[in-house]
């Protein structure tokens, strides 16, 4: 704290970084946002009620009713006042968070299935959904903001869960969302291509990765992913316990390939060899991080294994909807980098037979990194045998915009097998039509969300569920 005006001890029942949520009692935070600035709104924060007004530049007009906290970084004060205000709910039990460009969600929802069936009671804060045992909380960011996330733990521990698991996303770390969280654990998973409109540089975006690691408490465990390139670096400066997986041999936590079939992958894991249900080489990864973080939580390896090989993934993530009539496979997948999709393309070209056709469709976000999308068309074009190119969630861009920036990176060669068709539930039905019996239709981008969002509103919308109908529509 740099400086206070107004009267002291005021009563505190509320925190809010939303001007239009203040009231008496209200602790209103004025952060410097993307878009506006949150000083702007101190005014009509008072004028509501707001008992304390936290900022960074005292307004020119101060109420003297009103105690104003003068601090360097709104929000990292925010983040410390909220683990306060909570009772610092993240020491009194396991918080494992989780960061990478992918593979977040798959590993924190498949640590909560896993604890739960070991026993537990668990929470989960992933970009799917947030959970508290069965019960589920819809979420609305990967990592919610540190007063809404001190709450969630603060609720879950009252429901006695004694292990969380959730996503750390790179906007989280620099907008401080975790700052004065004790966490057991840090996993990374990887580090490719996202986010560059909001980070500028690749460096910076894996400054803001590292910086989760980096807050990691020496009582911790830091697990690291030894076959990515930036894993080292990520434990550089790491007090804590420093942990590698990999599955060409290095580290604590090694695991070999046996089989990667339609049927799901074959493992050996330290000496066993396990069947487990998940599909493509990435997902290996996430398996051997999830094995790894529960043994590193004290778990036993052996049980650990059981139950992980009977687990399903998390909603959306290479998730088959196939047809009785004409056996196509449909493949719902929230791949939405480059990464994801060339992985998932790949995994489908490992398990595919040769007479089957891989027909893929696919878009990228509006208002969200620009650089991935030509990269995204030419991996869909060239590792396809045919492409839809469509639209994701336009938010306030101009699909035809977003579609004529996708267009540029596909091959002049590969033209001949690409089609653009911006209303997406046409270019799955034009999909599904292309499709023979037998073939792979991939929907790319949007895996579990239910709906689309155009110019701020989110209407209708589920991947599988459009499918299962062109499948009824079109007799397939
Ligand atoms: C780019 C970004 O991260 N934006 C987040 C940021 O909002 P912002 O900086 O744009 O806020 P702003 O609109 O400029 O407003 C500044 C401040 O003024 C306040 N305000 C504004 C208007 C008003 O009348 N009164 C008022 O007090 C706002 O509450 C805010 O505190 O802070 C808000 C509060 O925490 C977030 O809700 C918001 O997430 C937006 C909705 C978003 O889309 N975020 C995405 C990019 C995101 O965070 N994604 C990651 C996952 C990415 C991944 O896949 O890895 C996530 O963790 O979800
Ligand atoms: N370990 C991995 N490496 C590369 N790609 C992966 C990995 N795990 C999953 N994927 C791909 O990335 C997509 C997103 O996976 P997931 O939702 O688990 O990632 P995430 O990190 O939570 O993403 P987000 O940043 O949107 O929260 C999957 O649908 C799959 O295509
Ligand atoms: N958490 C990611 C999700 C992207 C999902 C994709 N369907 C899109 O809308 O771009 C983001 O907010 O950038
Ligand atoms: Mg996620």
């Amino acid at each position: 704290m740099l400086d206070q005006h107004g009267p002291t001890g005021p009563t505190i029942t509320t925190l809010t970084l939303d001007s239009r949520q203040a009231g008496p009692g209200t602790v209103f935070f004025a952060l410097r946002g993307t878009a506006t600035d949150g000083h702007e709104f101190i005014a009509k924060a008072v004028e509501q009620g707001a008992a304390v007004v936290v900022c960074e530049e005292l307004p020119a007009d101060v109420s003297p009713a009103t105690t104003y906290v003068l601090v360097a970084d709104s929000a990292q004060a925010m983040a410390l006042m909220a683990a306060e205000f909570y009772g610092h709910p993240s020491k009194e039990m396991h918080l494992v968070g989780i960061t990478g460009t992918n593979g977040k969600t798959t590993c924190a929802t498949m640590l909560h299935k896993l604890f739960r069936e070991l026993g537990y009671h668990c929470g989960l804060l992933s970009t799917v959904q947030n959970q508290i045992d069965e019960q589920v909380i819809a979420s609305t960011h990967t990592t919610p903001d540190a007063i809404r996330l001190n709450a969630l733990l603060a609720q879950m521990l009252n429901a006695s869960c004694t292990h969380v698991f959730m996503e750390v996303s790179s906007h989280a770390v620099v907008q401080h969302r975790v700052t004065g969280l004790h966490f057991a654990g840090g996993v990374f998973t990887n580090l490719s291509h996202d986010h560059l409109d909001y980070h500028g540089t690749f460096d910076a975006y894996l400054k803001a990765k590292k910086g989760f690691f980096d807050m990691l408490p020496k009582s911790g465990f830091a697990l690291s992913n030894a076959d990515d390139k930036r894993g080292a670096v990520m434990l550089q400066n790491v007090t804590g316990r420093r942990e590698l997986y990999s599955l060409r041999g290095h580290g604590e936590f090694r695991a070999r390939l046996l089989e990667n079939a339609v049927h799901g992958l074959h493992l050996e894991i330290e000496g066993r060899e396990v069947q487990f249900r998940l599909i493509g080489v990435f997902n290996a990864y996430n398996l051997l991080a999830i094995y790894g973080t529960a043994v590193l939580l004290g778990e036993d390896p052996t049980e650990v294994l059981t139950v992980l090989s009977g687990l399903t993934s998390a909603p959306g993530r290479f998730e088959p909807v196939v047809s009785a009539k004409t056996r196509i496979t449909g493949i719902v997948d929230y791949a939405h980098t480059p990464d994801a999709l060339e992985n998932v393309l790949q995994t489908i070209a490992d398990i595919r037979q040769p007479s089957q056709q891989v027909i893929t469709v696919v878009g990228c976000g509006g208002n969200r990194d620009g650089a991935k999308r030509p990269i995204m068309a030419r991996l869909a074009a060239e590792l396809s045998d045919r492409a839809v190119l469509t639209s994701d969630n336009p938010r306030f861009e101009d699909p035809n915009d977003i579609l004529a920036q996708m267009q540029t990176g596909v091959p002049a060669a590969a033209l001949g097998k690409v089609l653009t068709i911006a209303d997406r539930r046409e270019a799955i039905k034009t999909a599904v039509a292309l499709a023979q019996p037998g073939d792979i239709v991939l929907i790319a981008g949007k895996g579990h969300e239910t709906y689309q969002e155009i110019k701020g509103i989110k209407n209708d919308f589920d991947d599988k569920q459009v499918l299962r109908e062109m499948f009824e529509l079109l007799g397939k």
